[in-house]
């Protein structure tokens, strides 16, 4: 039986193994309450987002969060060959109902598998089910009668080869002809109109019926459009988008040694690759660090106004570039993140885009020190620690002394006292290495010791260098190599107050 730390306390578990996970990754956001509410109607009424903090918050967790709570996606987008103008591909776009009537209609070109028993005798006889002699039916790859013991094929191969000896075809029939047929086309009446049907042999006991429907389905099918899904229905609806290059975030279309040639080559529409924006059509793209990929904004923008964004080659000097699709179509909620300073960074339409259909929310980075709060750290070291996968999970009293960490770092970060840091991915990192080093111990769980030495341990590069230089200054003038030392960048002429009584 699990705890749940949203309604009970740090003094009902052992250890956090015994703590119930939520399977809602809202529900494992800690200390974000008043967000939550936000994000909820984010999702419902898809609406931007710009989450403003500093790292390790929470920002990329809040952003996932609202994917799970969105709608399935409903369309599938696809690049259509342009039999015209290949270059120009055409943009399909279906939606999941389009897609179910043509599952459906697939399946109906597939056609109805039935017992031999429900199709005409002569039909059953000719597939080799009907034993012609006693009229019993039976497995279609028995060529002897069970039931009669005559040879069930004897009156098909005579017929066949009789047929062949008036064609003139008597060698030709006469080949493999010790088999029943495996398909007999013939005609019905069908509300007093007369088409055709199929019947096919589906292993030794089924029957499949094509109907007049079926066989057009089936030769529309084999003549179809050539074409390639560059977002299908089935998708990830949590898109983050690096800002690494144009082409990540807008799509492109791959080079063609051949340029495409149409025996040669590989046909544009087939090479075309949707970008994040895309890819985040219906779910979410988040944007962290929003303002590294300031040369990109404006296209966010665009692509946010118009819904659509076309897919272009964006490397001139490749056969692609002549490529272009228009029209695909990127209706994504926009998640962008950074911290206080960047803020003015931010492209100011984007910003008004975002205020005007949406929210700016500034993040929180404590939380009052309460039992409620302190078991949300509870339940935040059993979230990490199965996410971590690699380390053992934590007795009560080792809890215990991060959540007294959790509150150093309040009162020494962010000067607030009584109250629970909500930079988590740092306290997360102590968490781990006192996983670690119960891990080297083999330890079943983290304990008290192995708190203890990552609560002592796993300090900043900074705290490390105030620690030990007391100073930046003092750490940056000692950190130089002697030849460094010689000047200070701008003259070449050795530095004359640097201490050489060591030579
Ligand atoms: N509020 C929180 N609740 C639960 N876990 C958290 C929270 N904040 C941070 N974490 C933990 O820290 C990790 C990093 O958080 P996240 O990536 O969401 O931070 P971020 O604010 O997006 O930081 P960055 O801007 O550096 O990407 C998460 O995967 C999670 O393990």
């Amino acid at each position: 039986m699990y705890v749940n730390m949203k309604k009970e306390f740090l003094g009902d578990i052992n250890t956090t193994k015994d703590i119930l996970i939520p399977k809602d990754p809202l529900e494992r956001v800690i200390g974000h309450e008043e967000i939550i509410k936000f994000v909820k109607i984010a999702a419902k009424q898809r609406r931007n987002l710009l989450l403003v903090g500093p790292p390790g918050i929470g920002k990329s967790l809040i952003a996932q969060a609202i994917s799970v709570h969105l709608k399935k996606p409903d369309e599938e987008i696809t690049a259509v060959h342009n039999p015209e103008r290949p270059e120009r591909p055409f943009v399909e776009v279906k939606t999941r109902k389009e897609m179910e009537s043509e599952k459906k209609d697939l399946e109906r070109a597939e056609g109805d598998v039935v017992d031999p028993h429900d199709v005409p005798e002569a039909v059953a006889e000719r597939l080799g089910f009907r034993c012609p002699h006693c009229g019993s039916y039976n497995n279609a790859y028995q060529s002897v009668c069970p039931n009669c013991g005559s040879d069930k094929y004897a009156q098909i191969n005579a017929r066949r080869k009789h047929l062949g000896d008036l064609l003139g075809m008597f060698e030709q029939m006469n080949s493999g002809a010790d088999i029943p047929k495996e398909r007999v086309t013939t005609t019905r009446m069908r509300n007093g109109r007369e088409e055709v049907v199929s019947y096919e042999r589906v292993g030794g006991d089924g029957i499949k019926i094509l109907d007049q429907h079926a066989l057009e389905k089936r030769r529309e099918i084999v003549e179809n459009k050539p074409k390639n899904v560059i977002v299908p229905l089935k998708r990830n609806m949590f898109i983050q988008a690096t800002g690494a290059s144009e082409t990540e975030l807008l799509g492109d279309v791959r080079h063609d040694p051949y340029g495409g040639h149409p025996d040669l080559g590989t046909q544009p529409y087939e090479r075309v690759v949707p970008g994040a924006v895309h890819e985040a059509h219906e779910g979410v793209l988040f944007v962290d660090e929003i303002v590294h990929i300031a040369p990109l904004q404006r296209y966010i923008l665009s692509a946010m106004q118009d819904k659509v964004f076309p897919i272009v080659g964006r490397n001139p000097q490749s056969a692609g570039s002549s490529v272009r699709v228009d029209n695909v179509p990127c209706d994504f909620i926009f998640v962008g993140a950074c911290n206080i300073r960047d803020i003015q960074y931010i492209l100011p339409p984007l910003r008004s885009r975002i205020q005007g259909e949406g929210y700016e929310i500034l993040m929180k980075t404590t939380m009052p020190d309460t039992e409620d709060n302190e078991a949300k750290i509870a339940q935040f070291v059993a979230q990490e620690i199965e996410m971590d996968g690699k380390i053992p999970h934590a007795t009560r009293r080792a809890v215990e002394l991060l959540i007294d960490n959790a509150k150093r770092r309040a009162e020494t970060i962010d000067d607030q006292k009584n109250a629970l840091t909500l930079r988590l991915r740092d306290l997360g990192g102590v968490l781990k290495m006192a996983g670690d080093m119960a891990t080297m111990d083999g330890s079943e769980f983290i304990g008290e010791n192995h708190m203890r030495f990552a609560v002592k341990n796993a300090v900043s590069i900074e705290d490390q260098i105030i620690e030990r230089y007391k100073s930046f200054e003092n750490a940056i003038e000692k950190d130089i190599s002697s030849s460094q030392r010689m000047g200070n960048g701008k003259s070449r002429t050795p530095n004359e107050n640097v201490d050489r009584s060591y030579m």
